[in-house]
Formats: structure tokens, C-alpha cells, sequence
């Protein structure tokens, strides 16, 4: 986008000179404040809504140098609430595009049934008319419609707004899935900072009058806001956020703490110089914490055991997990554990607390590198 601008007729600048270089298959999301922009400079992307100055260009083509009906065929578009054809079935919504296309009944519905599975829908979903759906299987609906034609750029407005914030995580995730596989460039527009920040590859926070605040990576736009518009938006807890982004697989782990339940005395008190002793079953899964002087060789009470909270996988979770770990357990030592849910190690508060300065360190370190290039 170049210096786009968008007045409308009375007078309203919803957008003022945007100038945005949209990675191709990634995901950028446009976020800010309710009449900030998102929409109209969503629509003027598919010439829903022309620019009144400015030009937007996709590989380097002007989009008004294509018909307009051309550009939107490579353009899949979601709203909130789906927008589904209620009179038609699931599956007829879904293959409305290829049907347009000139595709056979029989080839377009296949595709639909293809997309059902890819979008995460039961089969047998197909032949129900939208009002006998979910939210957010409506929703799921509605992505499966855009993809039908398999067009490389998707457009999706606000698409997971309306449903609960459970059904909403699950539609955020499967998006990034869907996204892994198929690769699309995709603009997702959103008012919610965190769901700008989980889905994007960039985000493009906007303020009102349709100004751009700021263009980066979300786990720039966390570590270095660039005003205080951006450092509001982005709200309170920004630091614990951040973390997110810190990988959990360079954290020193410790395993003289872990003892299986089976343990005996000897072994307890091998390990007697540890605060506290992390107890696993037989398989290795960890059952909680005890001090080493209240195990009972032979006969570990499980009962008596302190919460070890929520554990992190090393490598696939980030800082914020681990030290939600070591906050939830009131011992303030985290437990790590592999695929299968077995304890591969401990680690303290204090640790954690080292890598997380160590991580900052590094940030800072890049982005005083960036400012200097
Ligand atoms: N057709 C129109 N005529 C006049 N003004 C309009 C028109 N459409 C939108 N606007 C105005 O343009 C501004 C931007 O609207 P837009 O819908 O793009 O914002 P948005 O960021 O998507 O808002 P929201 O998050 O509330 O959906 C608003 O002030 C809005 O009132």
C-alpha cells in the first residue's frame, strides 16, 4: 500500500496516507481502536472500497489494472458472523465459489467436503443449513468458503469477534494450522491487541483517523512500542507478554531433584540437599513436590504431596509457560517434561528469572542493532 488515502463523501478520512509492504504468505493483522481505518483499508485491498488517493499494488501490479471481478477471485474474504447463505446447506455454501467458477456440482461439492475436513468440521455437518450451526462452526464455514478456490490471498475482518472466548482460541489456533499447510497471504483484522499478537507475523497498529503507529513483528511491537498511543493499547501486562515470545529450550534444567515414588532410602537421601524433591509415578509422570526430611522411603504418601502446577515442554513452550509453571506451584520451581509427560527436569524461579534477563538483553541488543543499520 502507497500513501493510501481514503475520504469518504462527507468528508470522513477513514484512512490517511497508509503506506503497509504486506509480506506475501504471512499473516499481518491490522489492530487499533474502533474507527481507526481496519475496515475500509481491508476493502480497498479487494476494491470493495476505492482509495481516493494513493495506489495498492500486489506483486508489483497495480490492482486497478486488473477487472475487478478477476482481482476478487484471488481473494477469499471472511467477515464476522460468517455471512452465510442461510437458505443454502453447509456444503453449498462452501462450494459457491468454485460453482461460480464453472466448476460441476460433483467437482465443487468434493472440494467442499475436503475443505470441511481441512477447517476442522464433522462430515456429517454437511447436508445442515447454517442456523443449525454453532457460532463458531459457522465461522469454520465461513474460512472453508473463502479457501474453496484455493486463492493465495485471504481477507478476513474481524472474522473470530463473535463467538466465546473458548470456541475464539480454538478458531485462532486452527487458523495458524491451516496457515503452516496451505501458506496464504493473509490480512486479518482485529480490535484485539492479543489476538493480533498471537496471529501475527506483522501487525500494523492503526489510530484513529486511519494513521499507521506503528508496522513490526509482534514481539518487537511488546518490547519497544513506539509512543505512548501503542504502549496504552497494548495494555498493562505487556512485560509478561513479551515472554511469550522467549523460548523455554536454553533453560538449565536440573533432574537430582526428581525421585521416582518408588524410591528408596538411599536414594532420598542422595538427594537431601535439594528444597524440595519432585515425585513421579512409575512412568515418570510427576505426581508433586515433598521436602526430602517428610519422604517416607517405600512408602510415599501421595497425598501429601504439593501442586507442582502446570509443566512446560521444553523447545515447544516459551519463558511465559515455564514461569506460569513456577508461579503456580507453590514451591516456585517449575517442572519440565517430554512429549509423553514424563519430568525431564526442574527449574527454579530464580533460573527462569536469569533467562528472562538474558532474553531482554538480547532484544535490546538486536533492535540497538536495527536502529543503528
Ligand atoms: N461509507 C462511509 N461513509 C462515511 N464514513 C464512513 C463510511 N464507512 C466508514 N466510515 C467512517 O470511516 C471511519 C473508519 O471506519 P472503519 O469501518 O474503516 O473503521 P474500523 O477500524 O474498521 O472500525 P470498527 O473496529 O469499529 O469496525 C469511521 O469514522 C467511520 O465512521
Amino acid at each position: 500500500m502507497e500513501s493510501v488515502t481514503k475520504r469518504y463523501p462527507d468528508g470522513t478520512v477513514a484512512v490517511d496516507q497508509l503506506s503497509l509492504d504486506i509480506p506475501d504468505r504471512a499473516i499481518t493483522v491490522l489492530v487499533g481502536p474502533s474507527g481507526c481505518g481496519k475496515t475500509t483499508t481491508l476493502r480497498m485491498i479487494n476494491r470493495m472500497v476505492e482509495p481516493s488517493d494513493g495506489s495498492i499494488l500486489i506483486d508489483g501490479m497495480d490492482i486497478r489494472q486488473q477487472p475487478v471481478n478477476t482481482l476478487r477471485r484471488s481473494m477469499g474474504y471472511v467477515i464476522q458472523n460468517a455471512g452465510l447463505f442461510q437458505h443454502r446447506t453447509i456444503l453449498d455454501n462452501i462450494a459457491t465459489v468454485p460453482r461460480l467458477l464453472g466448476w460441476s456440482k460433483q467437482e465443487a461439492r468434493a472440494r467442499a467436503a475436503e475443505l470441511m475436513e481441512r477447517v476442522g468440521l464433522d462430515a456429517t455437518l454437511a447436508k445442515r443449513y447454517p442456523y443449525q450451526l454453532s457460532g463458531g462452526q459457522q465461522q469454520r464455514v465461513g474460512v472453508a468458503r473463502a479457501l474453496a478456490a484455493d486463492p493465495p490471498v485471504l481477507l478476513m475482518d474481524e472474522p473470530f469477534s463473535a463467538v466465546d472466548p473458548v470456541v475464539r482460541k480454538g478458531l485462532q489456533d486452527e487458523l495458524l494450522r491451516i496457515q503452516d499447510e496451505l501458506g496464504k497471504t493473509i490480512v486479518f483484522v482485529t480490535h484485539d491487541i492479543d489476538e493480533a499478537v498471537k496471529l501475527g507475523t506483522m501487525v500494523a497498529v492503526l489510530r484513529t483517523g486511519g494513521r499507521l503507529a506503528q508496522f513490526s513483528p509482534p514481539a518487537e511491537l511488546l518490547s519497544a512500542p513506539a509512543d505512548s498511543f501503542v504502549e496504552d493499547f497494548l495494555g498493562a501486562d505487556r512485560g509478561i507478554r513479551r515472554l511469550s515470545f522467549f523460548p523455554s529450550g536454553r533453560l538449565e534444567l536440573q533432574t537430582a531433584p526428581i525421585v521416582g515414588i518408588d524410591a528408596d532410602a538411599a536414594k532420598i537421601a542422595s538427594r537431601a540437599e535439594a528444597p524440595y524433591l519432585l515425585v513421579t509415578d512409575l512412568d515418570g509422570k510427576p505426581l508433586g513436590w515433598s521436602e526430602p526430611e517428610r519422604l517416607t522411603a517405600g512408602a510415599i504418601d501421595r497425598d501429601q504431596l504439593i501442586d507442582h502446577g502446570r509443566p512446560f515442554l521444553p523447545g515447544t513452550d516459551s519463558l511465559r509457560t515455564a514461569l506460569d509453571g513456577s508461579v503456580l506451584s507453590p514451591t516456585g520451581w517449575a517442572v519440565a517434561v517430554d512429549g509423553q509427560g514424563r519430568a525431564v527436569g526442574v527449574v527454579s524461579q530464580q533460573v527462569i528469572g536469569e533467562a528472562i534477563r538474558a532474553a531482554h538483553g538480547q532484544v535490546a541488543q538486536d533492535l540497538g542493532v536495527k536502529a543503528a543499520r
